[in-house]
């Protein structure tokens, strides 16, 4: 099947720096995706955008050039709740690589066990308007109760206007929590002002709350954009993420979001991405916690 990119799409940054900030062994890209090629694995008729193909091959040659040594490839909203693109990078992916699932309450026992050997530990519910259809939270729950004997964990993205609505259900789920970017806080405003305190507390609150601290390259207003050289990126977002990781050492993931979808501005360099990290992680304990320890033993426990 042929399909045509949303216009103005930014296809990834075709041939990034390497880091100067040396990743720890082990270290864990947590968040990033795989499209497509879409002549393999269809984009979903209820798709909000058409990406450019970003297959597993290319996926697995960034983790090596940048320094990481495992991913979580997170289930993107342009395949709707087919996995197959996401389950077959995990499948080939000599164990290196663990996912996180789209699934509907219509899933059977038997697909969720076959997610589960592939490799999948978790399903994302989004509430980013733009991305998905409304899904009753009914549902939701239902699906949550359905994978939580599994030991899987819910991964949720939503706008941080939208936390208080949300916050009810948000609780409600009977497993680990794992919010996508810091839930969207609005840079513009203070890092103790009350919309981003209401995010801290809803981490203080609930223990089994965690947050990537990633997407800078989203959230950034005043930039300056990992771009050219620039080894200290999108100083807006530091304070927000650098607060998160120090109050919350232990409940703290980072990934690049490759290959990023929906950047509508620039298409930042993914090594210059990784010198984001010490400035927002700045000792060497909280740099192996963000990276290894905190996501090893979610996607990995056995091997803790
Ligand atoms: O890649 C992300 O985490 C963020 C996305 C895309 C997305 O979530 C998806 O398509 O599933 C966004 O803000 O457009």
């Amino acid at each position: 099947m042929e399909f045509q990119k949303t216009p103005g799409w930014l296809d990834w940054y075709a041939r990034p720096s390497r880091p100067r900030f040396q990743l720890p062994a082990g270290a864990v890209d947590a968040h990033c995706h795989v499209f497509g090629p879409g002549a393999e694995f269809p984009y979903a008729p209820e798709r909000k955008y058409t990406p450019c193909d970003a297959g597993k091959a290319q996926l697995y040659a960034l983790r090596d050039h940048l320094g990481f040594a495992r991913n979580v490839v997170v289930q993107a909203t342009c395949h709707g709740a087919d996995n197959r693109a996401m389950v077959d990078a995990l499948v080939n992916s000599d164990g290196r690589a663990r996912g996180v699932a789209t699934v509907r309450r219509t899933i059977t026992d038997r697909e969720l066990q076959d997610l589960h050997a592939a490799g999948v530990r978790g399903v994302r519910f989004n509430f980013v308007k733009r991305l998905v259809d409304f899904t009753p939270k009914d549902e939701l729950l239902e699906i949550a109760n359905r994978i939580a004997p599994l030991g899987w964990h819910v991964v949720i993205y939503f706008e941080a206007v939208d936390l208080p609505e949300l916050w009810d259900f948000f609780i409600a789920l009977p497993t680990a929590v794992v919010v996508d970017h810091m839930g969207r806080p609005d840079v513009t405003k203070p890092v103790d002002g009350p919309e981003f305190e209401l995010f801290v507390k809803f981490m203080r609150d609930n223990p089994n709350v965690w947050s990537k601290v990633s997407c800078p390259e989203r959230l950034s207003v005043t930039g300056p954009q990992a771009l050219d050289g620039e080894r200290a990126a999108y100083r807006d977002v530091v304070p927000f993420a650098k607060r998160i990781v120090e109050a919350f050492p232990d409940r703290v993931l980072w990934g690049t979001d490759w290959p990023h979808p929906n950047l509508k501005d620039h298409m930042p360099d993914d090594g210059l991405l990784v010198d984001f990290i010490p400035h927002v992680a700045p000792t060497a304990e909280l740099q192996r916690k963000l990276l290894v320890d905190n996501p090893m033993r979610l996607y990995w426990p056995e091997e803790v």
